[in-house]
């Protein structure tokens, strides 16, 4: 594949472009890196077709096949513009993961054989959008495997996967890689490159600006720039302490907890509490219930009342209201972002959390102006305060989100793979953020991932779901 002279031309959708003079990458497999919104995102859209260029692009093999979040979400828009709940009067999860599968091939035992190996025989006709995260991006790398392709572009493709899919998972792509197929591999943070790529791409402000074999390009200064971040001030001040609850009293409290859709019980016997001051890490493979647990904590899983739990200092089910339970967290997940359709600016969409809403509807005080300034001032993203929100990169979008959550000091703070997206030097600043607020107590943390994180984590109890 040779790039040459080329530019992606700006659309409807997409309001940046980038730019590659020269680029020979003569049959090799590659890893793309940068900072946010350095371009790589774009890159994956060119190759993928889904953005016209000017200059040339020749040598590509087709099959081309797509693994990314741009690629994610395009198929839950659909998906969801396709809900037939008010028509057939029941809950429409979409289409089901074989139907998914079967819309590359038709073949059958392939579908099941390659469904089998990600663990997702179980859940073989269940619809789309019952899927948890990490079934969702099996499903994803299913459909892209099945098309046989030659070339084989991807965004950190182990993002959101448990232990046993990601060395599944990458041992299929170095076997894929060695038997000829072509793998673009863009990851937002260097340190998740596999170790079996050999040459590596940097992007630094919408242009290629290396392509080298590994050795060179971790040898430049470009590659030190990519993973130093720093920040030395002290978080901004809350802007009002929430009310102190009796002593004793659990921020949560789930006893003989369970869940089930239908016949597939997620958990069941589960007794877990939550005490003022203690941060948690809630660990478990994918399908184990981590983010269902999140729902009934956050009051948005229906069966929060079908089960005995104390929280803040209130027994639910007995007339409080979701807002009595959501003003007291600040919560991150894929969910948000995906549903955060609503076309305000980036100050706009970090004092939404505030009041818990997407989007503002009411007036909007100086000093909530003031404080989300700071907020942005202090990740280094001023600039964009009055940027659409719609226009940032998914990563851009994501650290948005998290200063959105922050803003208010929450009593708990809830983070379901929050670094999803985040190159290096925000995730650090993210997890310095995180570490200063709950060493000065301002928020107890609540926080599920399947990554290490180790400086965060040494704070952290662990409560462990089952498969
Ligand atoms: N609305 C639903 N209908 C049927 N099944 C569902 C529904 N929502 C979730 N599930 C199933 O419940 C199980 C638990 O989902 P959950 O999202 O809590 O898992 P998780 O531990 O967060 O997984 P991951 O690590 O992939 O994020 C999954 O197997 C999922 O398919």
């Amino acid at each position: 594949m040779y790039l040459s002279s080329v530019i992606s031309l700006p659309n409807r959708h997409v309001r940046h472009s980038i730019t590659v003079t020269d680029w020979n990458l003569s049959g090799y497999s590659w890893a793309v890196t940068g900072r946010n919104n350095s371009g790589k995102e774009l890159l994956l859209e060119l190759l993928a077709g889904h953005l016209d260029m000017q200059g040339s692009l020749t040598g590509m093999n087709g099959p081309v096949s797509v693994v990314s979040f741009a690629e994610q979400q395009r198929l839950v828009e659909r998906e969801i513009k396709e809900d037939e709940s008010d028509l057939i009067d029941e809950i429409d999860n979409g289409r089901s993961v074989l139907a998914l599968m079967q819309e590359v091939t038709n073949e059958q035992n392939k579908c099941e054989g390659l469904a089998e190996k990600l663990g997702l025989s179980a859940l073989i006709h269940h619809g789309f959008r019952s899927l948890s995260t990490g079934e969702t991006r099996k499903l994803i790398l299913a459909r892209a495997l099945l098309k046989r392709p030659n070339t084989l572009l991807l965004h950190d493709p182990y993002e959101g996967l448990d232990i046993n899919a990601t060395q599944y998972v990458d041992s299929l792509l170095q076997q894929l890689s060695r038997s000829g197929v072509q793998l673009i591999y863009v990851s937002d943070r260097p340190s998740d490159i596999p170790h079996w790529l050999e040459h590596i791409a940097v992007f630094e402000t919408g242009k290629l600006a290396l392509a080298a074999d590994k050795q060179s390009v971790l040898a430049s200064c470009l590659w030190q720039s990519l993973t130093t971040a720093h920040q030395s001030s002290p978080c901004p001040t809350p802007l009002e302490q929430f009310d102190t609850l009796a002593i004793n009293e659990p921020i949560f409290e789930i006893r003989s907890g369970q869940v089930s859709y239908g016949n597939n019980q997620v958990f069941k016997d589960l007794n877990w509490r939550i005490e003022q001051g203690e941060n948690w890490r809630v660990i478990g493979p994918n399908g184990s219930g981590k983010t269902t647990l999140l729902k009934l904590i956050c009051g948005d899983h229906p069966q929060c009342y079908s089960n005995w739990i104390r929280q803040f200092g209130m027994q639910r089910g007995n007339g409080e209201t979701i807002w009595d339970i959501k003003r007291r967290i600040g919560l991150v997940n894929a969910e948000l972002q995906l549903n955060y359709r609503v076309k305000v600016n980036v100050i706009t969409a970090v004092i939404s959390g505030y009041f818990d809403s997407v989007g503002v509807y009411r007036e909007i005080s100086q000093c909530h102006k003031n404080h989300a300034k700071n907020w942005l001032d202090w990740f280094g993203i001023a600039e964009l305060a009055n940027q659409p929100f719609h226009g940032l990169s998914y990563g851009q979008q994501r650290l948005v989100l998290i200063i959105r959550a922050l803003v208010k000091s929450p009593l708990l703070l809830i983070l379901d793979e929050p670094l999803q997206g985040l190159d290096e030097s925000n995730a650090q600043l993210v997890l310095t953020a995180i570490n200063r607020i709950i060493e000065a107590q301002v928020s107890q943390l609540l926080y599920v991932s399947h990554r290490d994180e180790p400086g965060l984590h040494a704070h952290c109890q662990v409560l462990s779901l089952a498969p």
